[in-house]
């Protein structure tokens, strides 16, 4: 089936989008400048630009929110010069997206060195004084963000990071080269295309009825307690990596599972994250933890989740000692699972 609508088209573009919906021109718009270099470059001069050091966003802290501060290509081609360095490196930038109104939505790296450009990376402190903001790292910036900053940034985070660690064809040992756009890399000596990758991540919500199963890390913050993860082995579908990851960490076997939603998650380096609700078979709840890959997994009843959902940190140690039990937050994908399932409870719980 053609993609075409069939009107005669005058713009020197690869789709006519006439009577198309706004989502389809920035779809299609977005595809045409991944694919041609001279359109992408021509999109720089009316685009926005994000700014990161070494992959740190660029935020205005005020006092409620973080507000992420965006650069036309005129601005950023003064700031560079103001700071002696060569206007090339702004080669180095990667399309994030674009607006309805098709304002194309770059980000650049200014602290990391590139193989396609020669500048130095530039000093931090400096220009945070110039910008009149900082370079924060994403993990502690994400939850002062909107949602729609947190996600921009987020992709932009995990291009910037996926660009950085593929400069070099892993075959000749030769430097890679960007598209304008950033959605591939070549090796101009044997012609193989790297494109970027997300490792695909499998996030379960075991319940077993009544009470649902969370797990923490040693690594999680102090008193947080979140669904199983567990990155996906190759060759595996999505239900057997739930079915293996569910049995290797809490020794449990799950029988239903219904998908739910799925979240990028830039974490360590960028994950597909899919997140299901699973159920244990009747009768088996005994959890056998693996201690290699887990601090503590435990049941918990529809009225201890519903408490952590509503708690506001800081969550300080108490004087007992302790942290108080807490969940991750609205922008993580666990968080979602975590309310469908208080939600169904409550649901199933009310007279027919
Ligand atoms: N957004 C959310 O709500 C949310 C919630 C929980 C976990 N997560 C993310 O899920 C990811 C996976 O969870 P986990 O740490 O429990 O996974 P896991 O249970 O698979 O254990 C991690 C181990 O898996 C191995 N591994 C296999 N493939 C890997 C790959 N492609 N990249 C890195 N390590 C790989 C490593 O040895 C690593 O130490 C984490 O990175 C975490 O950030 C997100
Ligand atoms: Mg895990």
């Amino acid at each position: 089936m053609s993609l075409h609508c069939g009107i005669a088209c005058r713009r020197k573009s690869f789709w006519c989008s006439r009577l198309l919906s706004t989502y389809v021109t920035k779809a299609r718009y977005m595809f045409e400048l991944k694919e041609d270099d001279d359109a992408c470059k021509k999109a720089q001069r009316t685009g926005a630009f994000y700014l990161f050091h070494s992959l740190a966003p660029l935020v205005q802290k005020s006092e409620h929110q973080y507000v992420v501060p965006r650069y036309s290509l005129v601005e950023l081609e003064r700031l560079l010069e103001k700071f002696g360095q060569d206007t090339q490196k702004i080669e180095d930038s990667v399309l994030i997206g674009c607006s309805g109104q098709q304002e194309a939505w770059f980000a650049l790296d200014l602290g990391l060195k590139s193989s396609s450009s020669t500048s130095a990376s530039l000093q931090k402190p400096e220009m945070e004084t110039e910008l009149k903001g900082s370079f924060t790292e994403l993990r502690k910036a994400l939850f002062h963000l909107s949602v729609k900053d947190a996600t921009l940034l987020s992709t932009a985070q995990a291009l910037l990071h996926w660009h950085d660690a593929h400069q070099f064809c892993s075959r000749s040992g030769q430097p890679t080269k960007k598209n304008m756009a950033g959605s591939k890399r070549v090796c101009p000596s044997n012609k193989i295309i790297y494109y970027p990758q997300m490792a695909p991540v499998v996030i379960t919500l075991v319940s077993d009825g009544p009470r649902c199963l969370l797990v923490r890390q040693s690594s999680f913050p102090k008193g947080m307690y979140s669904a199983l993860a567990g990155f996906c082995d190759i060759g595996e579908s999505l239900e057997e990596a739930v079915r293996r990851e569910v049995a290797e960490e809490v020794g449990l076997e799950v029988d239903r599972l219904q998908y739910s939603a799925s979240q990028h998650w830039p974490f360590p380096n960028s994950s597909l994250m899919i997140a299901c609700h699973a159920t244990v078979k009747p009768g088996q709840t005994e959890i056998q933890m693996n201690l290699r890959e887990l601090e503590a997994a435990a049941w918990f009843s529809h009225d201890e989740v519903a408490t952590a959902l509503r708690r506001k940190g800081p969550y300080t140690q108490q004087q007992d000692g302790t942290f108080p039990f807490w969940l991750p937050p609205k922008l993580a994908i666990a968080h979602l699972l975590i309310k469908e399932w208080l939600e169904k409870q409550s649901c199933s719980s009310l007279p027919a």
